[in-house]
């Protein structure tokens, strides 16, 4: 009988029923037109000490001896100093380190060529144009390298993001989670994900197939059904955090609110270090909602600044309150600013009691929000005094104006945005795009029709569609549209 399960396990793991398991397969991405051999400017645009072209296809050895001189292949994998020169012409291009990468052991899998050039344009667009002579050759398409890395099995989907959004990174969190991703961790958490469906769908189609002869072991069924109740757990775990995931890829919300003339502006310029809003004493300076992205101790938000929050004022007034309102709604992380010479005016309190004290006590709330009361004009307050008022929620002082607690500030920001993103550093991989939330969803929405199929022919129907949605993930037997979507973040020449 076991022998009969151990072959239900590999055939389930193969197929022929079952969608392509989450395996490194790049399986989706159209095979690259045969034949075609693609080049390109890999290193930035511009003036540089050393430009980086390469090529990837079958015709990259012959473009590389059709350009150097002597015109023998270097060693693979080793630099070596050239004379370039246009096959046509035969005019001189430059003298520079060529690279021979033989396929399959190449970043794309193809056999591939790297030319370091001197950084000039005009030493640039002559070896870009002599390699369009060479024929078999054309430009590449925006992330065509990449993609046809991904063809050849040599990145899994979520490796490509990963490798996009490392190209993109603009913070220190970014970076590392971008890292990771390229890693591969969240395809391993997938790929181990697949392998327990894959098990519980052998168990279940045992018994599909042996269940009537009675010598099947005991509580097969059952062992499938705890396997899947253990992915649920797991995978609504990770939806949890999804969120996260995708505010460290695009930047948390950030939203600075308060009464007029606590310092909102202020402290909008001070954080982004450039004057994004106008300062003035006049209450009711700001009307519309601010906004810039800012890279708040290594995490990307978008901070807004927003009218301050009154009654009874003109309509133009009244609009901009309306609409820092909505965006306080919007916000991830509220800056609650106060004027900490000025607590018990009427806008202080009011303010108080509509925001911060609802969103405060509701912390963690259910949306996530999550909120920090600074106390600004501290410089006013008398030096050395006990705390202004010691029964306000949790607090920090700053000063604007001479920076004092500014550091304090940035210290307590960097703990709400870790807990609001997610810490790259440590911490199960994150989901990062819409994309990962789509497929895990569908997936444990597949596991909760399992639980319910009332015939073991559904249930196992379940399992599959469940496994499909990983495999999606990864990029086993992904679409066309979504690999345009992803591929579209890619420059020339990566
Ligand atoms: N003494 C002192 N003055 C400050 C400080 N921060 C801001 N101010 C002053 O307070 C006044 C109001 O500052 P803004 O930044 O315009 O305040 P706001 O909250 O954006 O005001 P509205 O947009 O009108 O709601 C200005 O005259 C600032 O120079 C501070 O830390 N100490
Ligand atoms: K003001
Ligand atoms: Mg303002």
């Amino acid at each position: 009988m076991w022998r009969g399960l151990w072959t239900l396990i590999a055939r389930a793991a193969r197929g022929p029923r079952s969608p392509r398991s989450c395996t490194r397969q790049g399986s989706g991405a159209p095979a690259p037109s045969s034949g075609s051999t693609i080049f390109a400017l890999s290193s930035g645009q511009g003036r540089c000490g050393i430009a980086v072209i390469r090529t990837s296809g079958p015709s990259s050895a012959h473009a590389l001896r059709s350009l150097t001189a002597p015109q023998d292949l270097p060693p693979a994998r080793r630099a070596c100093l050239r004379q370039l020169s246009d096959p046509c012409s035969g005019e001189p291009l430059d003298r520079a380190l060529v690279l021979w990468f033989p396929g399959p052991q190449s970043f794309t899998g193809e056999d591939c060529a790297e030319f370091h050039v001197h950084g000039g344009p005009a030493v640039v667009s002559g070896v870009l144009q002599a390699l369009g002579s060479v024929p078999g050759l054309r430009p590449a398409e925006a992330g065509e390298f990449t993609r046809r890395a991904f063809a050849h099995g040599k990145l899994s989907l979520t490796e490509v993001e990963g490798l996009a959004d490392l190209i993109h990174a603009e913070t220190e969190a970014q970076r590392r989670q971008a890292l990771r991703q390229l890693d591969g961790e969240l395809g391993h958490l997938c790929h181990g994900w697949a392998e327990i469906l894959t098990k519980a769908l052998a168990h279940v189609e045992a018994y599909i197939d042996f269940g009537e002869d009675d010598n099947l072991e005991e509580g097969v069924l059952d062992q499938a059904t705890r396997e899947v109740r253990e992915l649920e757990v797991a995978l609504g775990a990770h939806l949890r955090d999804a969120r996260r995931g995708q505010r460290l890829r695009s930047g948390a919300h950030v939203v600075i609110a308060g009464p007029p003339n606590a310092g909102k502006s202020s402290l909008m310029n001070l954080l982004s270090r450039k004057p994004v809003s106008i300062v003035s004493p006049e209450p009711g300076t700001t009307r519309d909602v601010l906004e810039t992205p800012v890279d708040l101790a290594g995490f990307p938000t978008l901070l807004s600044d927003t009218a301050g929050l009154r009654e009874g004022v003109g309509p133009v007034e009244q609009e901009g309150v309306r609409r820092a309102q909505n965006r306080l709604e919007q916000a991830d992380l509220i800056l609650a600013v106060l004027d900490a010479s000025d607590l018990a005016s009427p806008s202080s309190c009011n303010f108080l009691d509509a925001v911060v004290i609802p969103t405060g006590a509701r912390s963690p709330s259910p949306s996530g929000q999550r909120l920090l009361l600074v106390l600004n004009k501290s410089d006013l307050l008398p030096s050395n005094g006990p705390d202004p008022n010691p029964d306000l929620p949790p607090h920090l002082l700053l000063s604007c104006l001479t920076g004092q607690g500014l550091d304090d500030l940035l210290e307590a920001l960097k703990k709400e945005l870790a807990i609001l993103c997610g810490d790259p550093s440590t911490g199960p991989p994150l989901l990062t795009r819409a994309r990962h939330q789509h497929h895990l969803q569908g997936c444990l929405d597949a596991l909760g029709h399992y639980k319910q199929a009332k015939d073991l022919a559904l249930a196992a129907e379940a399992l599959r569609v469940a496994r499909g949605h990983l495999a999606h993930l990864t990029g086993g037997g992904g679409t066309e549209e979504v690999l345009d979507i992803i591929f579209r973040d890619f420059c020339v020449g990566k």
